[in-house]
């Protein structure tokens, strides 16, 4: 079973003063495998935030049925399916009024664990992402760096000990290093605890360096999913233009940096 199905679902927006509605996600099937991670990648406004509202219930689909660990979600308590499901917001969208424990510790407390179980959680996330609970616990989001406070964001995700993660451009706001250091510590992370993935990026390098399978958006469709290697060998136009940057790139990378060059 898997842990996250769409089937064939649609949404559709008001389009505003005039009238036209929008139809972000148009007939979308998929499904994610425990334990595996699921990259969305499309351009801007192709649908990707919308997949991610639905899954969570923050918005409801028209048409089609979203299931969550097997159960439609049509039916349950939107409160306690987002307890089951960690999320994992662009810059952290850390709660600024509260410090690094209160950020990380909040869905815990509200499940009514004790104070103590709290701080050893907080404590215990902390390692996990690679911060100094000494150092950085008391801190408040101004305090941190970017990179830091997307920690604490994965770390908050995280803290209610769920099986689904889902993550909206998590790393988009970092300089490449930090991005490319967090994302493949977040792929370690996903592996270890065995969780399972569904994670959006405008950034195809980035999808292929991090997914098991891809999911290709564009205008609210599905164009394409599978793994890289399938991807590589997709006969769709707009999958083949999307690989031809990192294509390239890899070719002049290999080209400036050649093994074992002095
Ligand atoms: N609440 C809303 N009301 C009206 N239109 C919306 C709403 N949310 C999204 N849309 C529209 O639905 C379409 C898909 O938006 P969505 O945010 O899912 O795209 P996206 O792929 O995540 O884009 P980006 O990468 O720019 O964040 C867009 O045309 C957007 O304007």
């Amino acid at each position: 079973m898997p842990l996250i199905a769409f089937e064939h679902v649609e949404k559709s927006f008001d389009g505003g003063g005039d009238g036209r509605s929008v139809r972000a996600v148009n007939d979308v099937s998929f499904a994610v495998a425990k334990g595996e991670l699921l990259v969305i990648v499309g351009g801007s406004g192709s649908g990707k935030t919308t997949l991610l509202r639905l899954a969570n219930r923050l918005i409801t689909a028209d048409r089609g049925v979203i299931r969550i660990e097997g159960e439609d979600i049509s039916g349950s308590d939107p409160v306690a399916l987002r307890r089951r499901i960690g999320t994992v917001f662009q810059s952290g969208a850390l709660f600024p009024h509260l410090s690094v424990a209160g950020n990380i510790g909040i869905t815990p407390k509200l499940l009514g664990w004790s104070k103590a179980a709290v701080a050893a959680r907080v404590d215990e996330l902390l390692a996990l992402v690679q911060l100094d609970a000494a150092q950085y616990r008391d801190r408040f989001p101004h305090e941190l760096s970017g990179g830091q406070r997307q920690r604490v964001g994965v770390a908050r995700a995280l803290a209610a000990k769920p099986a689904i993660v889902l993550m909206d451009e998590p790393f988009g706001a970092l300089d490449p290093l930090t991005r490319d250091a967090l994302g493949a510590q977040f792929r370690a992370l996903h592996d270890r605890l065995g969780l399972t993935t569904m994670m959006i990026t405008h950034d195809i390098t980035e999808a292929l360096l991090l997914a098991d399978r891809i999911a290709v958006m564009r205008e609210g469709r599905i164009l394409a999913q599978g793994t890289p290697a399938d991807l590589a060998g997709s006969d769709d136009g707009y999958v083949n233009d999307m690989l031809q940057t990192p294509r390239r790139q890899a070719a002049r990378l290999q080209a400036l940096l050649p093994r074992g060059a002095a």
